[in-house]
């Protein structure tokens, strides 16, 4: 998906802690200018990399991402390197799926030649240079054993007899080329947690996962210095594009000339040429960011709204720029936010933020701006109650809900008839706008003012609301088609204060069958805690739409006996059909500790479980001639 001017092309490194790897970053970018890229380079900082160092690698031009870290299984880290434990964090970049391409390069890389043709390698492969097995630190392994090296395979046969066919050709992670995709993404973190550490961690991770596209390229493009030692007739090193510091003591940042082969003079040429245009004055960043980094990090910002956008577009919830860009205005990242987003409501952002604060440490600061996101009072209030009594206090009588995944509001209205008749509502979804129902489903007392004779279990503590119990509801057909032409975002729902004034009843819960239930009013079929799936909770939408439609059988059996009180033909046709559900399909997973890739590639999925919602209760429909006149606000 390509937004605004994006480039779709970038270069990716990857920066973990307070040391000294920032260092190589800042080289790297000073790297890819001199060779005159056309392409920026993404740094995919993990939450320990302090202001300072990103504000110095914005200073330099780079774009900064942060990521959040991956971790093998739990119980079997021990079983890796320890040291490279945290690159596993690296599979976040295929997390960036406002790229369609990026070459990856580590931060102990420098490139000395334009590589940028590596972007027009023919897409779905993975494109890397062989290593080589020949340094001690592959002694764990058979090929170390037995001196078999892929760089020659003539040198030392492979064993096929003992060892059975030899081992598949094996990449070096430092540098390659990949398509960032969120199934892939997923796939690889999925494949992960099944998946036992092993000694060189990620990088046999990936040779593993993409062993069946992996197409080799020239090591040119990542010399690995033990190459020089250990197969110089492979290397020509004035054709080497890209060199890789990674054996022991060669980083120029910390060389001293003191480990093995340190003291080479094509090592040592290196070195130097790496300080040269690190020390290069006349190659640092000259951009606005350079004195602007505020402009950088909202760039950023804007950066890393894209995995989003692009579920939501792969979802079919934005069809259109303009839309996409108005959602840039309320959209803010990382999994709190998203949370909070999707949540609408800044209580269950608050919620989130306790209950997870202690998983995700950095959660405070994205809370703290998604207090800020948008224009909505509510929004920046904080907790439910505390902004309706603010909107009461500035003597407005209702509270705007703002939801930011417009698919997941999505208000179906009958003939524009309806302002002049009774308006019936039937409405769907989650607490947005659950009256009571769950509590009678499971058949539990909260008298007014929701007293509860026993504690809740905590993920129901939020019926607790007063304001949810009862609510009158009422949406404004009209108010909605202005809405929808603004933002397509918004709803009014109105709490007691006018729903009074203008008369409204109460919309008795579904579930509610005990004394006081009149559903010629409208049913409220939305239960807190629902999602568009089967959750804990036992009323996804999907069984939502079926109480409907039994409702509404059971009324059309009934009708011609003259049964009492019963909703008539008409009041079905021009009734209000309101759903508004989805967020408890983003904070589920999220409260599982799912990360924010992960999340979001379930989007489409529960995008297409509403439509596949709303299509059974219009095909369903048991009035002949008549459907429920739909008008999808996506
Ligand atoms: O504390 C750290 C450690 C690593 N890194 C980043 O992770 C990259 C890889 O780490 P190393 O340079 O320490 O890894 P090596 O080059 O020695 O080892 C090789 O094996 C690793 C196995 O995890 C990776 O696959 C790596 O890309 C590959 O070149 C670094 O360049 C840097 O970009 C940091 O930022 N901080
Ligand atoms: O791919 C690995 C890695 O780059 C290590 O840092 C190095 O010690 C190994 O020899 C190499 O094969």
């Amino acid at each position: 998906m390509q937004v605004g001017t994006t480039p779709s092309r970038a270069y990716v490194t990857f920066l973990a802690g307070d040391g000294d790897y920032v260092k190589g970053a800042v080289g790297l970018s000073k790297g890819l200018r001199k060779v005159g890229s056309a392409y920026p380079l993404v740094v995919a900082v993990l939450p320990d990399v302090p202001q300072s160092h990103r504000r110095l690698l914005a200073s330099q031009g780079c774009i900064i991402r942060e990521i959040v870290p991956v971790y093998p299984p739990e119980s079997q880290t021990q079983f890796a390197m320890a040291y490279y434990v945290i690159n596993y964090s690296k599979l976040r970049i295929w997390e960036f799926v406002e790229y369609q391409k990026m070459v990856y390069l580590d931060a102990d890389i420098q490139v000395y030649e334009n590589i940028d043709h590596l972007f027009d390698l023919p897409d779905g492969h993975f494109y890397a240079v062989m290593d080589c097995f020949c340094e001690k630190t592959w002694s764990h392994t058979p090929q170390y054993k037995i001196g078999y090296c892929q760089q020659c395979p003539g040198r030392v046969a492979w064993p096929a007899d003992e060892l059975g066919p030899p081992p598949s050709l094996y990449f070096n992670a430092g540098m390659f080329v990949h398509e960032p995709s969120l199934a892939t993404c997923q796939s690889l973190l999925s494949t992960l947690m099944v998946t036992p550490p092993t000694p060189f961690a990620e990088q046999d991770f990936l040779n593993m996962f993409f062993k069946d596209i992996y197409k080799p390229i020239p090591l040119i493009y990542n010399l690995v210095l033990a190459m020089l030692w250990r197969h110089p007739e492979n290397v020509e090193l004035e054709k080497v594009k890209v060199v890789h510091y990674c054996a022991a003591g060669s980083k120029p940042w910390r060389y001293t000339g003191k480990e093995a082969n340190m003291e080479r003079e094509d090592i040592k040429m290196l070195v130097k040429r790496w300080w040269d245009v690190c020390n290069d004055t006349n190659l640092d960043y000259k951009g606005a960011a350079a004195t602007e980094g505020v402009v950088v990090a909202a760039a950023a910002e804007e950066e890393r709204k894209q995995p989003l956008l692009a579920a939501l577009s792969e979802g079919g919830a934005i069809k259109s720029e303009n839309v996409m860009k108005r959602w840039l205005k309320y959209l803010s990242f990382n999994c709190c936010e998203v949370n909070a987003i999707f949540d609408g409501i800044p209580s269950c952002a608050s919620w989130s933020y306790k209950t997870h604060k202690n998983k995700h440490p950095h959660m405070q600061l994205r809370h703290l701006r998604v207090r800020k996101v948008g224009k909505h009072k509510t929004a920046v209030t904080g907790c439910e109650g505390e902004a309706v009594a603010a909107e009461k206090r500035k003597g407005k009588a209702w509270v705007e809900i703002p939801l930011h995944l417009p698919a997941l509001l999505i208000l179906l209205l009958c003939s524009p008839a309806v302002a002049h008749s009774k308006c019936v509502p039937f409405n769907f979804g989650d607490s947005n706008s659950g009256t009571g129902g769950l509590m009678a489903g499971l058949g539990r007392y909260l008298a007014p003012p929701l007293r509860s004779p026993v504690l809740p279990p905590p993920h129901l503590s939020l019926l607790r609301r007063p304001t949810l119990h009862r609510l009158p509801l009422c949406i404004f057909s009209h108010l909605f088609f202005s809405l929808m032409s603004v933002s397509c975002t918004s709803v009014i729902i109105t709490p007691n204060p006018t729903g009074e004034r203008l008369k409204m009843s109460y919309l008795s819960p579904y579930l509610e069958s005990s004394p006081g239930s009149n559903f010629t009013h409208g049913v409220n079929f939305a239960v807190a805690g629902a999602a568009t799936e089967s959750t804990v909770i036992p009323f996804p939408l999907s069984t939502q739409v079926l109480q409907f439609l039994h409702f509404k059988n059971r009324t059309c059996d009934l009708l011609p006996q003259g049964s009492g009180s019963l909703l008539s033909e008409k009041e079905f046709q021009n009734a209000v059909y309101s759903i508004d559900i989805g967020k408890n399909d983003v904070s589920t997973p999220f409260s599982a500790n799912l990360s924010y890739a992960e999340i979001v590639v379930k989007i489409p999925s529960t995008l297409s479980s509403i439509r596949a919602a709303i299509k059974a209760s219009q095909i369903s429909c048991s009035y002949s001639r008549r459907t429920l006149g739909s008008s999808f606000c996506t």
